[in-house]
């Protein structure tokens, strides 16, 4: 069987993601142009790659279409219901940290903790007649952290789809969810983190679609431990 990893493309991930795996001992070179989305591991006929974008990849691993993807973990846990069920992640990759955080205006005193923010969504409608709004394009994860740990039922998630973090200047929205790695654009922003609205501390991982096939594949065996070996 060939197995078939897919890398980042592009974006801030891609140098990164193939040095790690040169540094495991895959030598990675792009079939045809450089422009190519498919490339071979030198020396390997078994191993396949695919460059794809970040979140392309947790989506094709999602479905099982690649066996092994590089990419943000929180792109395969917005990306995938029930994600632990249908991949594995095999290895933290210490590069792409950002944390998905719940963030208000500063000028929001009183609300420090997600329990502050309940009570403001909870007299929202009474004291605005209208639901308390959420900018975000991490629906999945905003509605687990909200309604699943925190029981945050009433609030509105508007769909932002760039510059998240203008959504409470321009009112478009009253808060956000979005990720953050130096804080500056938050800042910038007047937004403050919720001192327990951390949602997830993500970064580039080593993800493994889930399948049968794999138990008794030396070749899945061997990059879970040679990419492990090279962190
Ligand atoms: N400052 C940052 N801003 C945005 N993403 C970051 C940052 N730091 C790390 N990341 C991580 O990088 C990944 C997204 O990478 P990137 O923005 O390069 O993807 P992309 O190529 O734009 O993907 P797509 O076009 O499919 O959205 C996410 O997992 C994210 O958590
Ligand atoms: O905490 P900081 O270091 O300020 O980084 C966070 C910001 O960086 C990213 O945006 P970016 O401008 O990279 O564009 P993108 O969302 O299109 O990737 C992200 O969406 C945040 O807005």
């Amino acid at each position: 069987m060939t197995v078939t990893i897919a890398l980042p493309s592009k974006g801030r991930m891609k140098e990164d993601a193939s040095a790690i795996l040169e540094r495991a001992g895959y030598r990675i070179t792009s079939v045809g142009n450089d422009r190519s989305y498919r490339g071979r591991v030198e020396g390997r006929d078994d191993i396949e790659i695919a460059f794809l974008s970040a979140s392309e990849i947790s989506r094709e691993i999602g479905n099982g279409t690649v066996d092994f993807g590089v990419t943000g973990e929180d792109l395969v846990r917005e990306g995938l219901a029930r994600a632990d069920e249908r991949v594995e992640f095999c290895a933290r990759l210490g590069f792409g940290h950002a944390d998905v955080v719940v963030a208000v205006p500063e000028i929001w005193l009183d609300v420090e903790t997600m329990a502050d923010l309940g009570d403001v969504a909870a007299d929202f409608r009474a004291r605005h007649g209208r639901r308390l709004t959420i900018a975000t394009k991490y629906w999945r994860l905003t509605q687990q952290f909200f309604s699943g740990n925190h029981g945050i039922q009433l609030y509105r998630i508007v769909e932002s789809l760039g510059a998240t973090e203008g959504a409470p200047a321009s009112g478009s929205a009253d808060i956000i969810v979005d990720i953050t790695s130096t804080g500056s654009t938050l800042r910038a922003n007047h937004l403050k983190i919720l001192s327990d609205g951390v949602i997830l501390k993500s970064e580039a991982c080593l993800v493994r679609a889930r399948k049968e096939s794999h138990d008794s594949d030396p070749v899945v065996a061997e990059i879970v431990a040679a990419v492990r070996g090279a962190l």
